[in-house]
């Protein structure tokens, strides 16, 4: 049996992404989807009545429900064509502000959720299955007041550059995408209810549409694409964030 398993399917890009999935690979027998709340998961399969789904609730922060995914999928040891790290959390708090769980919550579901997923899915994957690991363009540089969300997506740029080259080798390809801006359940929770005018002020940048975005990141991939940072707007900051030293943007990137 062939799946794709897109992490974060509930709402936002990962809701985009199961429609993309749909759309793009018919030859995929079911889709494994996953997040914390069950019935948005079943509003999302109820929109494809067609196709096959898997609904996993999960808290990706939780060790516990991670062994629980590692469990399921040993049982039914699907060929797994399409995996897609998308689950994130943000909070834009000042560090020394923040609550405790709120920082464990950015390492815990940007962090280690989407390491611990690819290594217990890789052991089902074939060549030619896909990764997609979903970044963002706070992980070019360091952005004070999101000094632990822009850290955790250095990670997941870090991570998914090495592991390109490594996967390669056993025919795997792996894409990071890294989006700005999207009008997601995310923005309007960080953005729109910020106090501070930093945070605000990233409702100024461009909005990506995330119908293209995340159909162009599946065609990427496909291709062996290694990054993909959509827009012209975004694709100049990270070139802006590679000619500069990283010592003088901190002092002046704000989130
Ligand atoms: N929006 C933006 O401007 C940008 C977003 N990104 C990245 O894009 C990705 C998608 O974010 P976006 O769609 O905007 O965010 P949303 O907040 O709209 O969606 C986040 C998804 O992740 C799931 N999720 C969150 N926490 C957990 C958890 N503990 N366990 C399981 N699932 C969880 C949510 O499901 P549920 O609540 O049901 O558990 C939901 O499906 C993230 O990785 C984010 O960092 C990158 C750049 C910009
Ligand atoms: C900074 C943001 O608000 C956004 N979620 C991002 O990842 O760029």
């Amino acid at each position: 049996m062939s799946v794709a398993i897109i992490t974060g399917a509930s709402a936002g890009l990962g809701k985009e992404y199961v429609d993309a999935v749909v759309e793009q690979f018919p030859q995929i027998h079911e889709l494994w989807i996953i997040s914390r709340h069950e019935n948005a998961l079943q509003k999302v399969a109820d929109q494809y009545p067609q196709r096959e789904f898997k609904l996993i609730p999960l808290d990706l922060n939780e060790d516990a429900d991670l062994q629980k995914f590692s469990d399921t999928i040993s049982k039914f040891n699907p060929d797994v064509k399409l995996l897609i790290n998308n689950a994130g959390y943000i909070n834009s708090e000042a560090f020394a502000k923040q609550d405790y769980d709120k920082q464990r919550m950015m390492i815990g579901v940007n962090v280690i959720a989407p390491t611990l997923i690819t290594k217990i899915v890789l052991k089902y994957m074939k060549p030619s299955s896909l990764i997609v690991n979903v970044c963002s363009t706070s992980a070019f540089a360091p952005v004070q007041g999101q000094s632990i969300y822009s850290s955790t997506k250095a990670y997941v740029y870090s991570l998914s550059l090495s592991l390109h080259w490594e996967l390669k080798k056993l025919g795997i390809k792996l894409l990071v995408m890294c989006p700005g801006n999207m009008k997601t359940n995310m923005y309007q929770y960080n953005a729109l209810n910020a106090t501070n005018k930093s945070t605000q002020a990233i409702g100024y940048l461009p909005f990506l549409d995330l119908h293209v975005i995340t159909r162009k990141s599946l065609s990427l991939v496909q291709k062996g694409h290694i990054v993909y940072t959509p827009g012209l707007f975004y694709k100049t900051y990270r070139g802006v964030t590679k000619m500069l030293p990283h010592t003088i943007l901190s002092r002046f990137l704000k989130g």
